[in-house]
C-alpha cells in the first residue's frame, strides 16, 4: 500500500533514473495523446466498476485512474501545487 505522495515521489524518481522495465517510463515515451486515452479508459472503467462491480473493484480502478492522472503531469509538467491551486 502507497499514498498518493509515495506514489507521486516514486514515478517523479522513475520519470528521472529511467530504469529498465518501467511501465512509466514507457507510458511517457509513449506521449501525451496515448496517456490521455488511459486516463479516459481507466476513468470509464472506474464507472463501470462502481455502477455494477462493487466498492472493491471500483476502488481499484480509481487507483489506476489516479496513476494515470499522475502520470499525464509527469508528461506535460504539471506539479502537484498547480493542481491544488484549483482545488
Ligand atoms: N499504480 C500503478 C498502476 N496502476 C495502473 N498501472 C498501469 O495501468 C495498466 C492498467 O491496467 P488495466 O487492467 O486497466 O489494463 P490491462 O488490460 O491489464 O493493461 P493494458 O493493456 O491496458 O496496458 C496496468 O497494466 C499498468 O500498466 C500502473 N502501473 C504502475 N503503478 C505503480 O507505479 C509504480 C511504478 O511502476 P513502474 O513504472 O512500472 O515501475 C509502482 O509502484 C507501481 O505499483
Amino acid at each position: 500500500m502507497k499514498t498518493f505522495d509515495e506514489l507521486w515521489t516514486e514515478l517523479n524518481d522513475k520519470a528521472r533514473s529511467r530504469p529498465e522495465g518501467s511501465g512509466t517510463v514507457r507510458e511517457l515515451d509513449a506521449g501525451v495523446h496515448f496517456i490521455g486515452k488511459k486516463l479516459v479508459e481507466e476513468a470509464a472503467e472506474s464507472w463501470m466498476a462502481a455502477e455494477h462491480e462493487g466498492k472493491e473493484r471500483a476502488a481499484e480502478e480509481i487507483s489506476q485512474l489516479l496513476y494515470h492522472a499522475q502520470v499525464l503531469m509527469l508528461a506535460t509538467g504539471i506539479e502537484l501545487d498547480d493542481v491544488y491551486a484549483h482545488l
